[in-house]
């Protein structure tokens, strides 16, 4: 039986790891990647691409470097023509991070480096990955709705091409700078559960693939990144800004958790939500409509007096999607667009510096029990 004092229920502030991708210092509300600040990020004008180079390489790309770099990310966007025809044969109604984690998996039967498992084999899958996640939710949502998916067009940057995948157009200027900032919030967070399974996975020893359909799986759930979609979904129900503290103060006396509120780590604001608040208003007042902010920040308000939680990365990010007319069941997705940059960083991290991660249960179990054979029980 494993020490009990070593126990911490859900490995709260558990160390599992060393890393040099990112820091989350959940005191100062501050986040880091590679050392330098997500908001020096966001407002020195960085691109998705730049922060994806910066997670796997641990510096900032030189103009040259970045624009090699996009150039391939934007030359992989195709799926193989197998997992096109498989999503096809999906049910219009299967839930989408249901589908993507079917079809990552499904990728990785036809990935031309399947059981190469050199260090430039797993960049060229990450490669792959971070450009094919976002054709498989975009080519998926246009098969549901019976259109027929768009080829990417090359000159899109990453947050465009989302759009123009999407929609068959391309986004306008605060579409594209707003997904492209939200890209970069998105894009790794230390150790969250996700990133945790994929490393979990690679520390088998098992491939790139295998890795991140756990990491999908993983931020489906509402506790994770599900909760974005959650979020929009109370908005919803809550319909009107007159009802929203009435409605959260009832659920708050069910003992029913607010989506969208509490962070495992910030014990001060979610530094993403400071951008996506702002994202929020400017999103709806574009649109003409600012209601979902506006009760998104009596809703703010209202948690933050009577339970003193602040909103996490996923509370203002579904009333920005939802004012860019993106549909509610594409959140969680697009989360997954995002941190897949993250989780792949992390899996190489991982097989770079490897140790089969395998932690104790304290068993509560029975003890001595005394065996009864099958016929005299
Ligand atoms: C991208 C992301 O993954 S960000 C997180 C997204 N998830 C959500 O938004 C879901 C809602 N939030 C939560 O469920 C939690 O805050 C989590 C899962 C994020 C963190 O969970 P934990 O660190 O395990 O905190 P835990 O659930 O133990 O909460 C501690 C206390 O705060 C309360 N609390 C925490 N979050 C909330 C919430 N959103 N609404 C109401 N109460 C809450 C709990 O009820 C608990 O109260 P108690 O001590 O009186 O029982
Ligand atoms: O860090 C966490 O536990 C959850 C989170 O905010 C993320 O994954 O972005």
């Amino acid at each position: 039986m494993a020490n009990e004092t070593t126990f911490k229920a859900g490995l709260e502030d558990v160390i599992a790891n060393t890393s040099e991708i990112c820091f989350v210092d959940g005191k100062e509300g501050r986040l880091i990647y590679q050392g330098y600040d997500v908001h020096d990020l966001v407002n020195g004008g960085s691109s998705f691409e730049d922060v994806v180079y910066l997670l796997w390489h641990g510096k900032l790309p030189t103009k040259s470097e970045l624009d090699a770099f996009s150039k391939e990310l934007a030359s992989q966007r195709e799926l193989p023509e197998e997992v096109l025809k498989f999503l096809y044969t999906i049910p219009k109604n299967a839930n989408a991070m249901a589908v993507l984690r079917t079809a990552v998996s499904n990728l990785g039967l036809y990935d031309k480096d399947d059981g190469d498992e050199s260090i430039e084999a797993n960049v060229r899958k990450a490669t792959r990955l971070v450009a094919q996640v976002p054709t498989i939710v975009t080519s998926f949502e246009r098969i549901r709705q019976g259109l027929e998916p768009i080829q990417s067009d090359p000159s899109l940057s990453a947050a465009a091409s989302f759009f123009y995948q999407l929609r068959g157009e391309k986004p306008n200027e605060f579409e594209e700078r707003a997904f492209n900032t939200a890209l970069i919030l998105h894009a790794d967070h230390e150790l969250n559960a996700s990133t945790f399974s994929a490393r979990v996975t690679a520390g088998t020893l098992s491939d790139m693939y295998s890795a991140i359909t756990s990491a999908i799986g993983t931020l489906k759930g509402p506790l994770h990144g599900g909760a974005n979609e959650q979020v929009m979904r109370m908005l919803l129900e809550i319909g009107d800004e007159d009802k929203a503290q009435g409605w959260i103060k009832d659920a708050l006396d069910h003992k029913r958790k607010i989506m969208g509120f509490g962070h495992r780590v910030y014990r001060t604001e979610d530094p993403r939500a400071t951008h996506l608040r702002r994202l929020s208003k400017e999103a709806g007042e574009l649109k003409g409509e600012t209601k979902w902010f506006q009760m998104s920040q009596t809703i703010e308000q209202y948690v933050k007096e009577t339970k003193g939680l602040n909103p996490n990365v996923d509370f203002y990010s579904a009333s920005t999607y939802y004012a860019m007319g993106i549909a509610t069941h594409l959140f969680t997705p697009i989360f997954a667009c995002s941190r897949i940059s993250g989780w792949t960083a992390h899996v190489l991290e991982q097989y770079k510096n490897n140790r089969l991660i395998r932690p104790r249960a304290e068993y509560v179990g029975k003890v001595d029990q005394k065996y009864v054979p099958l016929n005299k029980r």
